[in-house]
């Protein structure tokens, strides 16, 4: 046995990150908003479903792989779209999308990333990558963003459509803290065409001047289904949404033809006081059946969260503050909890009794066996 203190446990990484970031950086990482109510209900709706293991099942072999997307996953799980990461490790993005890319694990990169469209997709090559859009409130940037990521190789499109304005902060705001006012993940736009012909055609805007231009056009408050059905017109990519909760809404993304769902609340730091993501995709999975793939986050914090998850409906899950942390070590901290997660799943699987990802179903969690 090494005599190294490994860093597994997610609150290591927390307690790690906590002591190297600032302040201000690490409260942005962790917090939740207003009472964190929804931060705290992600977990405990982990924590109150039971899984039931099977016996004597040969599970010498396993196969951890999904299809999602007419794609498939090595893994169930996908690095949800952190932005700002350069707050956190100077090599940012970069460093999440190298190891995600050895681990073969899927990234969703974020808007507002510290690295461009172009280079992580050129990182990522054939494990599966997306692209988060946060719409800009501009329809040309807004296009150009979607053009560059099909023009690059990215193989979907997320939009977030919980963030009409960012959730309300407390801890942000007592710390006076800002991600974006710190300059990181601004790359997008200043090496978008569109964005600095419109934005800054003669090039002699400073950083700050940018960033308040940026900031104008970051979030589209308007934003409604019309919108999604011109992005539909304009891209031969599949269209996630992320940020469902409301299983009405979910209808409608099934009527409007959209290719996948993220049931989320944002880990927690948008609207507070909503029902956990896990909850929420219980009953969307009930009501819309098998139409639409439908992946979860907030609050995933091992394999077994994942196999929780998975059975009751969830095509996949993304995991988002547990590989932030580990960014504070750049491309190696996020090594060790990637390799850590799928050696994780892979063992736990087998002692759930199931060889492959695929199978799980209902049938290992206590509601559906205590009939
Ligand atoms: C530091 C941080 C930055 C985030 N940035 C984005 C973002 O740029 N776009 C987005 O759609 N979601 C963003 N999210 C939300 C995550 O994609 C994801 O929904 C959430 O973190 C999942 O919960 P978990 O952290 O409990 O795993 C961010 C979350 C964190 C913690
Ligand atoms: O912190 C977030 O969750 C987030 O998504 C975000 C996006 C843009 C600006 C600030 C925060």
């Amino acid at each position: 046995m090494s005599e190294t203190n490994a860093r597994i446990r997610y609150e290591d990484w927390e307690h790690y990150a906590k002591k190297r970031l600032s302040k201000g950086a690490f409260g942005y990482v962790q917090s939740g908003s207003n009472q964190e109510q929804t931060l705290v209900k992600n977990r405990e709706a982990f924590n109150d479903l039971e899984l039931v293991p099977r016996v004597l099942k040969d599970v010498s072999n396993r196969d951890l792989s999904i299809k999602l997307l007419n794609q498939s996953l090595a893994v169930p799980f996908l690095l949800a779209p952190v932005g700002f990461q350069r707050i956190v490790h100077p090599d940012a993005e970069r460093a999440s999308a190298k190891s995600a890319q050895k681990a073969k694990v899927p990234y969703i990169m974020s808007t507002v990333s510290s690295t461009s469209i172009e280079e992580v997709s050129e990182i990522m090559r054939d494990v599966p990558h997306y692209f988060q859009l946060y719409w800009p409130n501009d329809q040309d940037v807004c296009e150009s963003f979607v053009k560059r990521a099909e023009k690059s190789g990215f193989d979907a499109i997320v939009v977030t459509v919980d963030t009409p304005y960012l959730g309300h902060r407390e801890v942000d705001l007592s710390n006076g803290y800002s991600p974006i006012n710190t300059g990181a993940g601004i790359e997008n736009f200043l090496t978008d065409p569109v964005f600095q012909e419109k934005y800054n055609p003669n090039h002699d805007l400073s950083e700050a001047e940018l960033i308040d231009e940026i900031k104008s056009i970051l979030f589209k408050q308007d934003l409604t289904w019309s919108n999604i059905r011109w992005l539909k017109k304009i891209t031969d990519l599949p269209i996630i949404l992320k940020g469902v909760m409301h299983v009405d809404d979910a209808k409608l993304a099934v009527e409007e033809g959209i290719d996948g769902l993220i049931v989320s609340n944002h880990g927690g730091r948008q609207l507070d006081g909503t029902q956990s993501a896990l909850k929420a995709l219980q009953t969307i999975r009930q009501e819309i059946g098998d139409d639409i793939p439908i992946l979860v986050d907030g609050g995933v914090r091992g394999a077994p969260d994942v196999l929780k998850a998975l059975a009751i409906g969830a095509d996949a899950v993304l995991i988002g503050r547990p590989y932030t942390y580990a960014l504070v070590d750049g491309e190696a901290g996020v090594d060790q909890v990637l390799n850590n997660f799928t050696k994780d799943l892979d063992t736990s699987l087998a002692i759930l009794g199931v060889n492959q990802v695929k199978k799980i179903d209902t049938s290992v969690i206590t509601n559906s066996v205590n009939r």
